[in-house]
Formats: C-alpha cells, sequence, structure tokens
C-alpha cells in the first residue's frame, strides 16, 4: 500500500495495491500490520457501513471523550467528498481541514485521527461507505459542528440547495460552540 501525506500531518491518504487480470482485481483492503507500521499505532474494534444517495451530506461528527474515535473510510460504490476537520486546540492546523475525493473506482482510503470531526457528501447517483473505528459508538457521546460553518468554511463542490441532511445535522452548532462544549483538550 501507499501512504500519501496531506496537508494536515496526521491525516493520510492510503492507496491499497491494486492486482488486477483478466477476472477482475484483487486489493488487500485492510492489513493491520501494514497499516500500523505505515500510518498509525491503534485497533481498529468497529466496522461500520452506510448508503446515500446523491446530495446526502454527513456531517460533521466526532465521539466525545473519553471514547474518541480514530475512523479509516473509504468507498466501495459511488464517489464522495470526504472531510476531516482539526478540531485539537493548540494543534498548528487547529480549524483546517482537508478534503479528498474516496471513490470504489480510485479505491482511496482516508485515516481521520482522534481529535478531528469527519463528514462527507455523496457525489454519486448513490455511494455505498465503509469505515473502521477504533473505538466503540457510545450513544449520547456525540459531538457535531455544522457542515457550512463559516468559520471552517468547507468548500462543498455542489449546488448547496441539493444538500440533503439528516434531522439531527441540520441543527447542529458552530464550530467554535462545539469547541466550547466538547472539552477539545481531551478530544484526543
Ligand atoms: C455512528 C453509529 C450510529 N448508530 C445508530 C444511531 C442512529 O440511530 C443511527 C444513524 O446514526 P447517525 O444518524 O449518527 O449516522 P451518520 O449521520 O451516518 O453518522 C456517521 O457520520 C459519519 C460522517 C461519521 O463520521 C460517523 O462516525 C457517524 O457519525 O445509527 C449506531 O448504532 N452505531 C454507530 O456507530
Amino acid at each position: 500500500m501507499n501512504v500519501i501525506e496531506t496537508s494536515i500531518p496526521e491525516v493520510k491518504i492510503i492507496e491499497p495495491k491494486v492486482f488486477g487480470d483478466s477476472r477482475g482485481c484483487f486489493f488487500e483492503s485492510h492489513s493491520h500490520k501494514n497499516f500500523i507500521e505505515k500510518v498509525c499505532n491503534t485497533t481498529f474494534v468497529q466496522d461500520n457501513e452506510s448508503h446515500s444517495q446523491f446530495g446526502v451530506l454527513r456531517g460533521m461528527h466526532y465521539q466525545l471523550a473519553p471514547y474518541t474515535q480514530s475512523k479509516l473510510v473509504r468507498v466501495v460504490q459511488g464517489k464522495v467528498l470526504d472531510v476531516a476537520v482539526d478540531m485539537r486546540t493548540g494543534s498548528p492546523t487547529f480549524g483546517k481541514y482537508v478534503a479528498v475525493e474516496l471513490s470504489a473506482e480510485n479505491k482511496r482510503q482516508l485515516f481521520v485521527p482522534r481529535g478531528f470531526a469527519h463528514g462527507f457528501l455523496t457525489l454519486s447517483e448513490e455511494a455505498t461507505f465503509l469505515y473502521k473505528c477504533d473505538a466503540y459508538f457510545v450513544p449520547n457521546h456525540e459531538g457535531a459542528f455544522k457542515w457550512d460553518d463559516p468559520t471552517v468554511n468547507i468548500q462543498w463542490p455542489i449546488d448547496l440547495s441539493r444538500v440533503i441532511l439528516s434531522e439531527k445535522d441540520k441543527t447542529l452548532p458552530t464550530f467554535e460552540e462545539a469547541i466550547a462544549f466538547s472539552y477539545a483538550d481531551s478530544l484526543y
């Protein structure tokens, strides 16, 4: 696998080595050994899957301390713009974000460390999104801020009137409010 650096050093793009032949292709979608050697020394304990239609935006989410999570995310059908936002107060990249197109075609994965909020926008007619987490989901310990927060100012690439949100994601706080609520120093 190939690890590609991003503008935020702890956020990494992972490209698997793909073996193509007359039948199709094969690749290791995850190797714990390679991952801990080349990306981050952590162990994933939960796998999640979501399906979305064009325009569905899920975000910007994280889990509160002491249940913070790193995530390894990918797309197996369709295409999304995936975004990780640095919420680590004191970090040189605090408030900055990385946005990467992930698709079934490019087979790229994004590593979203603890201390980051995560979200994605579906760019294809449908998308199937898979992700690993290194801590279990704990209900009522979810943190989030609004996808169109003006401070973070994520450049989403579609007409914003077409964005489809969950009821929960329609009424989220701003980035600044989320930082204040979330005891951000203990997010990572
Ligand atoms: C995230 C999660 C949700 N659920 C339940 C809670 C709820 O009833 C239902 C749908 O949850 P949500 O609306 O929060 O799903 P969704 O909006 O897809 O939330 C996800 O968004 C992306 C961007 C992330 O980064 C994830 O960590 C997660 O926050 O599934 C679990 O049982 N386990 C889980 O790990």
